[in-house]
């Protein structure tokens, strides 16, 4: 059977990830780190396009590796208009939704645009799978206090989806009838009910929902950002970039790394833990919040993305919400392998790729009319 090299790209807001595949074996990885003054530079996420594509080419000649021969180039994805779970083909019409963050402004958009920037110049196929835009909200959790506006799903779907799989496996069970509480800390944090395979509801992360993050606002009370807005102290830009890029740890310390910011607590320093112990505190809420969309009947919360590794953020998250279900850590991810997976299912015809259409998963109630600035 003919073997396939498989090249994925998550690039993510403290890092990028990129891993190289022959199928589904790890030939190479390496994650990344982008200091916040390295990124800081930048005022738009797309300019940091070559800065990602350098910098990945640059990781790959010093590791003496070459994307020549690569059959397939996947990234993470995000930023267009929502979909379907899956495998797609990256089309002009995606790359252009992109570019324009019609989802929102996350260096996630970039994802597609360098997998499609690589097979401009070594050949192959570009794909991306289950990315931030995955939309499988159940009609309740869509709505606000305001008829025009919506909620949107921005969720780590490629990760949470894999670990809730895994997980199932472990059980000696399927994804599928399982109900879970999955909450994705990384940079960005999201928490989601999965009810039997399907993410009903979710913060959403991109565009200040739920918890505050290493570096996102997460939610804060509407006339406070109203005033802020209008204080004059701002352009619509500069609070965007504040708001979901330089808030949350950020905003309050200057720092987005949880390793470094466990040091500062080990040292005595009473604001980080202050900042650590409000962010946990505010994913316990969001989990039991999540619990109660599926009724209390969860099999298990499972805590993933890197801070995950922190063990004091674990045993806090499992003081507060092991009265739900078990708390399982999955620390890490595993995005990687289910990039390089979703390739492989579709090189041996296990699944065909979608096409992206630009037609939004939801297009709105019937019984109003929606403005689709607010709705997808
Ligand atoms: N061992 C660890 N202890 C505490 N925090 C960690 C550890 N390893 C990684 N992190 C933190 O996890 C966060 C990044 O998580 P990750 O899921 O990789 O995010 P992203 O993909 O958004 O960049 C950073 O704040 C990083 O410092
Ligand atoms: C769900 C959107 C992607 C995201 O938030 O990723 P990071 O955690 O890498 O910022």
């Amino acid at each position: 059977m003919k073997s396939y090299k498989i090249f994925t790209i998550n690039p993510g807001s403290t890092s990028t990830k990129i891993a190289l595949f022959n199928d589904d074996e790890l030939i190479f990885s390496q994650n990344i780190m982008h200091s916040t003054e390295d990124l800081a530079i930048f005022s738009e996420i797309n300019d940091q396009l070559d800065y990602r594509k350098e910098i990945i080419l640059k990781v790959l000649k010093e590791k003496g590796q070459t994307l020549e021969g690569t059959d397939a180039f996947v990234g993470r994805g995000g930023g267009f208009k929502t979909v379907k779970s899956g495998v797609l083909a990256i089309n002009e019409l995606m790359l252009k939704d992109a570019f324009d963050g019609f989802a929102g402004q996350h260096p996630c958009n970039l994802a597609v645009q360098l997998a499609n920037e690589f097979v401009r110049e070594f050949g192959g196929v570009a794909y991306t799978v289950n990315p931030p835009v995955v939309d499988e909200l159940q009609d309740l959790a869509r709505a606000t206090g305001l008829k025009n506006i919506y909620r949107k799903s921005s969720i780590h779907a490629l990760n949470q989806k894999e670990v809730g799989i895994r997980y199932a496996h472990s059980q000696d069970k399927q994804y599928e009838d399982l109900n879970l509480v999955i909450a994705h800390l990384g940079g960005g944090i999201s928490v989601t009910a999965h009810e039997k395979g399907r993410m009903i509801d979710s913060s959403d992360n991109i565009n200040g929902d739920g918890p505050m993050s290493p570096n996102r606002s997460g939610s804060i009370p509407a006339l406070s950002v109203l005033r802020l807005a209008f204080s004059g102290d701002y352009t619509q830009k500069e609070l965007e970039k504040l708001l979901t890029r330089e808030a949350g740890w950020m905003d309050h310390i200057g720092i987005t790394d949880g390793i470094e910011l466990a040091d500062r607590i080990k040292q005595g320093d009473s604001y980080a833990k202050f900042v650590h112990d409000a962010l946990v505190y505010q994913v316990a809420k969001n989990i039991g919040s999540y619990a109660t969309v599926l009724k209390g009947d969860v099999e298990a919360i499972i805590l993933t993305g890197g801070l995950a590794y922190d063990k004091s953020l674990v045993e806090q998250l499992k003081e507060m919400t092991g009265y739900i279900a078990p708390v399982i850590s999955m620390p890490g991810e595993y995005e990687m392998e289910a990039l390089a997976a979703g390739a492989l299912r579709i090189f041996r015809r296990e699944e065909e790729a979608q096409e992206y259409t630009g037609e939004a998963v939801w297009q709105g109630f019937d019984f109003e009319e929606a403005s689709l600035d607010g709705v997808n």
